[in-house]
């Protein structure tokens, strides 16, 4: 069964600026005690600020929380973009994220060398890779340019072979973007039907959004974020109608 353990978890990234002396003044108004400063006066935001919690399989998680809470920070750092500057990440399970859809391509490989690239990355037996491309190559529609080098496809061309690609193996944890669900709307209609499959299928689901549809629809359990800071944990039920000011039979009909 597949689990995911932060405790007390710090994420921060270097602030680098012309004009130091000035950036100080402002963004401390600002940023409300988000800035640190290490002993060579070198800047920091800190992104993440002691988070705990665990999930264990069957939990899916909506991240919420307003611009600039730290999502993205978590969702990377649980992929491993991100290396935590403090506190521990435990995960166990194959995680597949849909948080970039190049963020493990080769830009100079056609779109079918990265298919096979990301199948002998993540161990798929070679009987399997043929049916994988077909998947894949049948899903993002590119024809002919799936033999053209990535670079030269355009942002929706690489959001349909990014996406295809990562939700043709079936992952046991997924990890998911909002930004993942724009695109023009004959691919949101097919990645929408992809998607509800393999959140069917996955043991764990955690995925950062602003829509109270996905999160009701979707989750159960809602992690809420702020300044970096955990700020609830606990179900929709219990969080949305605080998160959202609203009461909560008027979100749950
Ligand atoms: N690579 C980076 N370099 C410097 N600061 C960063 C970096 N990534 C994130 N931050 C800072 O960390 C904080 C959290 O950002 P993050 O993108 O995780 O927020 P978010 O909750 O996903 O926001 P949004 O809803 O706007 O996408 C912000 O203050 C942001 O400026």
């Amino acid at each position: 069964m597949p689990y995911i353990t932060v405790k007390n978890l710090y994420i921060s990234f270097p602030l680098y600026h012309e004009n130091m002396r000035n950036l100080r003044k402002v963004t401390n108004i600002f940023l409300s005690g988000r800035l640190s400063e290490d002993k060579h006066k070198k800047i920091y935001v800190q992104s993440l600020r002691d988070i705990s919690f665990s999930i264990k399989g069957g939990e899916r998680v909506g991240l919420i929380g307003t611009n600039g809470a730290g999502k993205t920070t978590l969702l990377r750092t649980m992929s491993g973009i991100y290396e935590p500057v403090s506190g521990h990440l435990r995960i166990e399970g194959h995680i597949s994220s849909l948080l970039d859809p190049s963020v493990g391509m080769n830009p100079e490989l056609t779109g079918r060398e990265n298919i096979r690239l990301r199948c002998y990355i993540d161990g798929v037996p070679h009987k399997q890779m043929n049916e994988i491309e077909e998947k894949v190559i049948e899903f993002s529609e590119l024809g002919p340019y799936i033999d053209l080098p990535v670079k030269t496809y355009s942002s929706g061309m690489n959001l349909r072979l990014g996406f295809g690609l990562i939700t043709a193996i079936d992952p046991q944890i997924l990890l998911m973007d909002e930004w993942f669900m724009t695109g023009d709307e004959g691919f949101m209609l097919k990645a929408t039907h992809r998607l509800e499959n393999i959140v069917k299928k996955s043991q764990i689901l955690i995925i950062s959004t602003h829509s109270p549809q996905i999160l009701i629809k979707w989750c159960n359990r809602i992690i809420w974020l702020e300044q970096g800071f955990l700020k609830m944990d606990g179900i929709p039920q219990e969080v949305l109608p605080v998160y959202l000011n609203k009461p909560v039979d008027e979100l749950f009909r």
